[in-house]
């Protein structure tokens, strides 16, 4: 099989310009006054209505760069570009979706957790009501609407915040580990819904995981980073493979794993599924 790969810093051309282009980043933290280098050197492209992955070991900076990008974080060097635009303070047009069960509001039901930040982002309340009712109902949560957190299943929770985070119809989803504290079971039906929604919605999301097949189930592009501090080892092209019985897909996996465990010997973690 033939596997379409892109340069690492040469992103597949597309007919539309990128809505985000990322050239060059790196990304640090001080530490004693000194950066502390996570990411050394990445240039990755996403174009609108594209689903790219960020796959790396466990520490090469993949939260970070996600981050960065959400603009809770400056980059130390290279540029970021959001729609030409390199001011990226945080705002609602990239939303997060995180790890944790815990990033609803607790003390909100689940229909509340949807509008209140549609109505703190200026929407009339009537156009809060529709708009949550509309992607409660996209997720399979209309009949949880009035449950509070605490009533909800682990699974529940994560529906809930990328209803929460499409609602905003941000025109970037930042999605980082969202279904890793899942059961395998709840994670892999999570993955058939947002393989489903997120194409239907053509929402453009970057998305953080550790699973080779999340990667290539979800993604477009699988954008794969080396050890820290981190460069693009591969540019993968799997948006043509959605049906992991068929051997490409699993051509595809066995591609990424080589990847991954040629470049594993300092990483943290050297599992990958
Ligand atoms: N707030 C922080 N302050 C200092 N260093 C940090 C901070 N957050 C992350 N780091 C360091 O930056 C590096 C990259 O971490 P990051 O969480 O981005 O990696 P990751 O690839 O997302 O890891 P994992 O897959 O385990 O979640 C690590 O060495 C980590 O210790």
């Amino acid at each position: 099989m033939e596997l379409r790969t892109s340069p690492a810093d040469t992103p597949a051309p597309r007919t539309s310009a990128p809505l985000l282009d990322v050239e060059h980043a790196r990304v640090g933290y001080e530490l004693d006054g000194r950066l502390q280098v996570a990411v050394e050197d990445v240039s990755f492209a996403i174009h609108p209505g594209e689903h790219v992955m960020l796959l790396g070991p466990s520490g090469c900076g993949k939260s970070t760069l996600l981050k960065t990008i959400a603009g809770f974080i400056e980059p130390a060097g290279g540029s970021i570009r959001l729609n030409g635009r390199t001011d990226l303070s945080p705002g609602p047009d990239r939303a997060v979706v995180f790890q944790e069960f815990d990033q609803l509001f607790p003390w909100f039901p689940v229909e509340r957790n949807l509008t209140y930040p549609l109505r703190v982002n200026g929407r009339s309340k009537a156009d809060a009501a529709r708009i949550a009712a509309e992607y409660l109902d996209l997720m399979g949560l209309s009949h949880a609407a009035d449950r509070y957190p605490h009533q909800l299943s682990g699974g529940m929770k994560q529906r809930v915040a990328i209803a929460r985070a499409m609602a905003l119809e941000p025109v970037l989803l930042l999605m980082d580990e969202p279904f890793g504290a899942l059961d395998a079971q709840t994670r892999s039906r999570l993955q058939r819904e947002l393989h489903e929604v997120a194409r239907s919605a053509e929402a453009t999301i970057l998305f953080v995981t550790h699973s080779i097949q999340e990667a290539v189930y979800i993604g477009h592009r699988v954008v794969v980073l080396g050890t820290p501090p981190s460069t693009v080892v591969e540019i993968l092209d799997v948006a043509h493979l959605s049906d992991p019985a068929a051997p490409e897909f699993t051509d595809a996996m066995r591609h990424l794993r080589s990847l991954l465990s040629a470049d594993d010997s300092t990483a943290e973690s050297a599992t990958f599924e």
